[in-house]
């Protein structure tokens, strides 16, 4: 068996929005080239706590994290970190597509342009590349410089997966990928999961326990304490994921909501 190596470590961490807290005290060690779901009820801080992976939630107010995040041994919280190159190494994907109102081409370029100039050759094939990767080159091949606000719900999903994979990332975190989607649409999305996962570190948060069931290698289960803050409640391998290998919390949390 392959030994298991720790891309991303959790340590005592807890978070803070304006002064508020929402999560405590989280420790976790997020596998490399794994796929990790994060499971919980509504409004238990799992989109906090992935956005906290690579300090999306900066931008959206003021923040307060105590403990350690650490990206192969570095934290990422530590005051020389360059934020342009964790996101790169650490990359989204949200719910909802946000393409940028420019050509499919340029959507997936753009990333790779902001890090340096490539030859136009270079750049077409980076762009090829993860295209194919995302597994939509076959379907935007021949309009490669239309807008890419064109597309289907499903397409520019896979589009913003490809403008990830351009910039090769080592970690995609994904929050509720398959909101919106048809199953057909869905079920693209998780064969492409699927295909990512030897090479890529993926976090995803679900709703959806079957998905995550079908996906996920590990999942942590999070909860809010009765002052409504997130805890981790678990974390294991999913195939532990069945009520009777839960304890009593997580069973109900798992039987109640998507029995
Ligand atoms: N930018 C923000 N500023 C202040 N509070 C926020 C912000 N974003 C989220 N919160 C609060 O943090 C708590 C956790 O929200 P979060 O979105 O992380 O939960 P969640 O488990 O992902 O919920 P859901 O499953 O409904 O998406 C909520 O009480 C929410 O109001």
């Amino acid at each position: 068996m392959n030994k298991i190596i720790t891309a991303i470590r959790v340590k005592n961490f807890s978070f803070y929005y304006d002064n508020q807290k929402i999560i405590e005290d989280v420790s976790m060690e997020i596998p490399q080239n794994k796929i990790t779901a994060i499971i919980g009820p509504s409004g238990c801080g799992k989109s906090t706590f992935l956005k906290s992976l690579n300090r999306m939630n900066e931008l959206e107010g003021e923040v307060k994290v105590e403990g350690k995040v650490e990206f192969f041994g570095q934290n990422i919280y530590g005051r020389r970190v360059n934020l342009n190159r964790l996101r790169r190494q650490i990359s989204t994907i949200y719910a909802r597509p946000n393409l940028f109102p420019m050509s499919i081409y340029d959507n997936v370029a753009y990333g790779v342009k902001l890090i340096g100039w490539h030859p136009k050759v270079e750049l077409d094939e980076i762009v090829e590349l993860a295209l194919k990767a995302a597994d939509i080159w076959e379907e935007v091949k021949n309009k490669l410089y239309k807008s890419a606000l064109e597309l289907s719900f499903g397409q520019q999903q896979r589009l913003c997966i490809a403008r990830a994979l351009a910039v090769k990332p080592q970690v995609i975190l994904m929050d509720e990928l398959c909101v919106g989607l048809d199953p057909i649409a869905t079920m693209k999305i998780e064969e492409l999961i699927e295909c990512l996962r030897s090479e890529l570190t993926i976090v995803f948060v679900s709703h959806n326990i079957q998905q995550v069931s079908r996906l996920s290698d590990f999942t942590a289960l999070f909860h809010y304490n009765e002052n409504r803050i997130g805890q981790l409640l678990e974390f294991a391998p999913t195939k532990k994921l069945v009520p009777h290998t839960f304890n009593s919390r997580s069973r109900d949390y798992v039987s109640g909501r998507f029995r």
